[in-house]
């Protein structure tokens, strides 16, 4: 049976358990004490549905089997393609298209099914409580957890965004959200501090012990709940027998992932399917101006002592990767002391260095790199003269830093890019790349954009731009608790 390690303490959790808590009281976040092992060659044949029953199952042996594959199948009918993640290739480049779930980002693989898993989480643990979702997110975490939350029998959802820091479209998207249980508040703050305010929410036994009094319990759809982020892990198992099946690689070749990186949850997703049994050479992590891991990966310390920088790809607009934490732990084999004062110096001094040792191996999984907005916007242009395929900013990052990678090393390695968001959430950043400045705003540039490029068009978004704002309210980073109590209390 296997259970869930809080990074920081001895502290072990079952895993409806962990899913319900989102994150340990003792702010650590839950892990797998072991990773499940999956022979790759069984998953040949296998749709993404089959593939996400195989690896959750593995971790999540509490729900009934019938149960689990129910909410597999719920959760992924509502993608508008036939294959959940497809793979589009132009030359070396695959990239894997994680956008085409209802909110045009690849957070919706795992929000479409984290409402359900909670759910069933809820009724192991005996808790009839209201479930209350705190979500803080630098735009698309946001979106895609208050579709999957929206109207959630016993649940409601409460969305914190950067007031300045997200795209035009990823704001309306929140904005416009319907639902009786759902909440979106704009805080004076970047993401950092959006998901800062969150935790020490989550680690205040007092305010929780009044919420439970008053018939709440707090939760997370960030990927810091386990249950956020196991469903992640499915599409590098999918991607990998779709590249078998179409020829591209043999059973067993070695592949890379490219994973454009903010919250570290992704990437991470591809490091536990590593450790499954998938054969991944190495995961290449990459980041835009906000280059923490960059250096990380250079120098052994993490400082996030450095201007936080609005970027044109402000999903990855953070200086606080949360699940690094986690990685920490699994390369120190399992040591919460070690990961607890790192935790504790980035909190009180913003940084931390790790040892020779374990810089090394995180060294011998991972690869590091950054691009800049210039070579974004080139990127974009680049890949779309040459192949007339159009990709979001957050894409484009990850392809000029495999570009990068290739040039530095010398890997040829079979490659797959996780494209992690439509093109349309960032309309004009895209569409002037490729065809140079506009007076338009987003709104009118998105038809603009289709037309010119041929990029199909998700009709709701056309819909959305002309909605009625539903959201309004903007507070203070320092007053994320108290805008809480006013909903709730
Ligand atoms: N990039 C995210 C930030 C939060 O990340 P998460 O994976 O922890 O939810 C976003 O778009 O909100």
């Amino acid at each position: 049976m296997l259970k869930y390690n809080s990074t920081r303490s001895n502290i072990t959790a079952m895993p409806s358990e962990a899913i319900l808590k989102g994150i340990s009281s003792d702010g650590g976040l839950f892990v797998p004490e072991d990773f499940p092992k999956i022979e790759v060659e069984s998953l040949n044949g296998k749709s993404y549905e089959e593939i996400c029953f195989q690896v959750l199952s593995r971790y999540f042996h509490e729900f009934d089997q019938g149960d689990l594959k129910d909410m597999i199948s719920q959760s992924y009918g509502k993608f508008n393609t036939k294959e959940v993640t497809p793979l589009a290739a132009f030359g070396d480049l695959n990239f894997l298209e994680l956008y085409h779930g209802p909110t045009l980002a690849f957070k919706d693989v795992a929000l479409s099914i984290l409402p359900h898993l909670l759910t069933a989480s809820a009724k192991i643990q005996d808790v009839d409580d209201e479930i209350v979702i705190l979500t803080a997110t630098s735009g698309d975490t946001g979106k895609a957890a208050l579709e999957g939350f929206a109207n959630v029998k016993g649940t409601s959802i409460v969305v914190f965004f950067p007031n300045d820091g997200v795209s035009m479209i990823q704001r309306k998207q929140m904005t416009t959200q319907s639902g009786e249980n759902v909440h979106v508040i704009a805080i004076e703050g970047n993401f950092d501090d959006a998901q800062r305010g969150v935790k020490e929410i989550f680690s205040d036994e007092d305010y929780n012990k009044l919420l439970k009094k008053n018939g709440f319990v707090l939760s997370s759809a960030n990927s810091i709940n386990i249950g956020r982020l196991v469903p992640q892990i499915v599409y590098y198992f999918d991607s990998y027998i779709k590249s078998v099946e179409s020829g591209k690689i043999k059973m067993n070749d070695p592949v890379n992932f490219t994973v454009p990186t903010g919250n570290f949850g992704n990437i991470l997703a591809g490091y536990y399917a590593k450790n499954m049994g998938l054969p991944i050479n190495k995961l290449i992590c990459a980041s835009n101006d906000n280059n923490v891991l960059f250096d990380f990966f250079k120098t052994g310390e993490y400082d996030k002592n450095r201007p936080f920088i609005k970027t044109i790809s402000p999903s990855m607009d953070i200086l606080v990767s949360s699940n690094f934490e986690r990685l920490l732990y699994h390369v120190s084999n399992f040591d919460s002391d070690f990961v607890k004062k790192a935790m504790d110096d980035l909190s009180s001094l913003g940084k931390y260095k790790v040892s020779d040792e374990i810089k090394n191996t995180i060294s011998e999984n991972f690869y590091g790199n950054y691009c800049d907005e210039k070579d974004t916007l080139k990127t974009i242009k680049n890949v779309y003269d040459k192949y007339g395929y159009v990709i979001d900013p957050h894409t484009a990052v990850g392809c000029k830093v495999y570009e990068d990678y290739k040039l530095e090393t010398g890997d040829n390695t079979y490659n797959i890019i996780l494209s992690t968001a439509s093109p349309y959430k960032f309309t004009k950043s895209v569409y002037e790349a490729i065809f140079g400045p506009s007076e338009l705003d987003d709104y009118t540039l998105i038809e603009k954009l289709s037309e010119s490029t041929g990029l199909s068009l998700p009709n709701e978004l056309i819909a959305m731009c002309t909605s009625e704002d539903l959201h309004k309210k903007v507070c203070d980073s320092h007053k994320m608790k108290e805008s809480i109590t006013e909903i709730l209390l």
